[in-house]
């Protein structure tokens, strides 16, 4: 039934910019600011360089890196969660340690295994998790099923196996895509479409067509302004959050309370430094029971640490994590440093996502 709460779990949630008890002045956060370009080894999300400004703040580094087609209210989120990293204080591990996907982009399946050797993989077959893109403008449903075949092929019968198609998909397509990858024995698929009401069609419809693929919500939950929404509709199995895109690790903690479903921690395409935020996440959430697509580090040329925020054997630690936060490199700032018209444009939007803090 919409709106029954489950297992009484849900709570109220005010959603738009959390009304942060921090709030920095401006001059401090300028003056605290480095805009730096880093050049990505594959494309991802249409983009082959990550934007991002890192931010030393009284209590260590913080990143902010809203993607540039983001307005300034989803930028001002971004920035509370930067502001929590930077300024504030990050809620406490339950766990120290978070398995961790591979992320493959949506390339030719004969890229795939090279992609896929960039990670440090759990010895353990079973405890395997690739993240595959799917749907991908230019490219028609038989490239998606030779590239998940090829990731199962690699991986083995044993790995866990998502798909991704960033909300591309109508809900007759999603059927239609999903029934040809289930074979292939998916953990689930995220945000096959766009709509809350698609996603619980959706549902209804593969439960009726018996195929057995749970649905995921990425972009229904971290741009939604009421984020609630996909689990009063039961327009999802589960649902994925990213530490910026939803003000912080205390807010991304709320909705996962309050929504009462399952959840996957995931990055934003972040830095070694955003990675790091995504890991104490993880690692604070009561119950996790799925890898986190925490590894883009390995989809970045470059990074501003000396040593990556990677998996190791398919997990990430916090020991890791808080160290990688503390190691920002200067030299690495200033080599990656922005143009100065990208540096403007930044601080400009910097300015008007301070003022909606
Ligand atoms: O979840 C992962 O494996 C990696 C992160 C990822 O896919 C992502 C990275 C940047 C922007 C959007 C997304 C996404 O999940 O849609
Ligand atoms: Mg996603």
């Amino acid at each position: 039934m919409p709106g029954t709460r489950q297992g009484g779990r849900r709570r109220s949630y005010a959603p738009d910019v959390p009304p942060s008890p921090l709030r920095p002045h401006l001059s401090d956060l300028l003056a605290a600011a480095h805009v730096v370009t880093l050049p990505m080894r594959l494309r991802f999300r249409g983009v082959t360089e990550r934007e991002a400004v890192l931010i030393q703040g009284p209590r260590g580094w913080a990143e902010w890196a809203p993607f540039p087609e983001y307005d300034d209210r989803d930028a001002a989120r971004w920035l509370a969660a930067a502001v929590e990293l930077g300024w504030g204080e990050v809620p406490p591990p339950v766990r120290a340690e978070v398995g961790v996907n591979a992320t493959v982009p949506a390339l030719a399946a004969a890229r795939v295994e090279s992609v896929l050797a960039r990670y440090d993989l759990a010895a353990d077959p079973a405890r395997r998790t690739a993240k595959v893109k799917v749907a991908e403008k230019g490219q028609v449903l038989a490239d998606d099923v030779a590239r998940v075949t090829e990731v199962r092929r690699v991986l083995g019968p044993l790995a866990r196996i998502r798909v991704d198609a960033n909300g591309a998909w109508s809900v007759d397509e999603a059927v239609e895509a999903l029934t040809a990858l289930a074979p292939l024995h998916l953990e689930y698929a995220e945000q096959p479409c766009t709509a809350v009401e698609e996603l619980a069609e959706l549902r209804v419809r593969l439960a009726r067509a018996g195929v057995d693929v749970p649905v995921a919500a990425d972009e229904s939950i971290r741009r939604a302004e009421d984020p609630l929404r996909v689990a009063r509709e039961h327009a999802a199995d589960l649902v994925v959050v990213k530490v910026a895109p939803l003000g912080g690790v205390a807010r991304a903690l709320e909705i996962v309370d309050a929504c009462g479903l399952p959840a996957v921690v995931s990055s934003a395409l972040d830095t070694s430094v955003g990675l790091a935020a995504g890991v104490r996440l993880a690692a604070a959430l009561p119950q996790l029971d799925h890898d986190c697509g925490l590894g883009t580090a390995a989809l970045l040329a470059a990074d501003v640490v000396p040593d990556p925020l990677l998996p190791l054997a398919g997990t990430l630690t916090t020991d890791r994590a808080d160290a990688a936060r503390q190691a920002v490199d200067p030299g690495r700032l200033t080599a990656y440093r922005s143009s100065a018209e990208r540096e403007a444009w930044w601080r400009q939007r910097l300015t008007r996502a301070h003022a909606l803090l």
